[in-house]
């Protein structure tokens, strides 16, 4: 009894010389978006051509894929950007770029996404950029989408942030027009014009967005959605990336990283 306790004193008094149990990692979402993207670039092999995405997370991939090879141990990288900003941030990271004309087969596409839902269908272009990440990425044997947690969605378009279209200029009212006739039946549905400065958001490609807003995301089949939107005259591309997605590397707040293949 005495040598119990006395233990349990002892135990007491000795509490903090005892290995610290650490806290539970909580990363910020930028640090998730960090801890994706170098998982991502494991994925690149030497001689690839690489798809370039646009984005704050697309932004940490182009990062360490230019610290692999400046160490050596990527080599014979070709990078396809998806956007200006992308082609702008390789060209400072040392990485020798190419485009499609030249390099129509991609490898690899590495990226970020808006949204992810457990189908693998993505929102993208909530930065302006969508329409050459779509034909990058559809040319591209793989494509990887780097998230952190708060991206995965149940539908897209649920999170009540916008779904973007890319369209010519030329009308745009009309084209508006035609997007909002087409969600007539749909409860709770918007769309406006995307404005920057008080003066239309232009693409890289020199067209508008229509972001388009889902009370409950959007409904229905999806691919049927994203067929009666293209054959719109005047809308070039939408940012519902269907199918495309072959694997999600999604970081989450504890520091732990899951991968999903299709
Ligand atoms: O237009 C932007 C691109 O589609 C981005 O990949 C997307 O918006 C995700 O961006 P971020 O990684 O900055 O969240």
């Amino acid at each position: 009894m005495r040598t119990a306790m006395a233990c349990a004193q002892t135990l007491n008094n000795m509490t903090h010389l005892l290995p610290h149990k650490p806290d539970p990692i909580q990363l910020t979402q930028e640090e998730m978006k960090r801890v994706a993207a170098y998982r991502a670039a494991d994925m690149v092999a030497s001689g690839m051509v690489v798809g370039l995405g646009t984005g704050s997370t697309a932004a940490h991939f182009i990062d360490r894929l230019a610290e692999l090879m400046h160490k050596g141990s990527l080599k014979g990288i070709i990078g396809i950007p998806t956007s200006l900003k992308t082609e702008a941030h390789a060209i400072k990271a040392g990485i020798p770029l190419s485009t499609l004309n030249s390099h129509p087969i991609v490898d690899i596409s590495i990226d970020g996404a808006d949204e992810v839902d457990p189908r693998f269908n993505l929102v993208k272009g909530r930065g302006g950029s969508l329409f050459r990440e779509k034909m990058i990425e559809g040319a591209s044997r793989k494509f990887v989408v780097i998230v952190d947690e708060t991206k995965m969605v149940a539908c897209l378009g649920g999170s009540g942030l916008s779904v973007p279209v890319e369209i010519v200029p030329f009308s745009w009212k009309y084209t508006l027009s035609k997007i909002e006739n087409l969600f007539e039946d749909e409860t709770g549905f918007s769309a406006r014009l995307r404005v920057d400065q008080e003066k239309p958001f232009e693409t890289d490609n020199g067209n508008y967005i229509i972001e388009m807003f889902f009370e409950k995301g959007v409904s229905g089949d999806l691919n049927e959605v994203s067929d009666r939107l293209l054959r719109l005259t005047g809308v070039i591309e939408h940012g519902m990336f269907l199918d495309m997605a072959t694997n999600i590397v999604v970081a989450k707040n504890d520091g732990s990283v899951i991968i999903l293949n299709k």
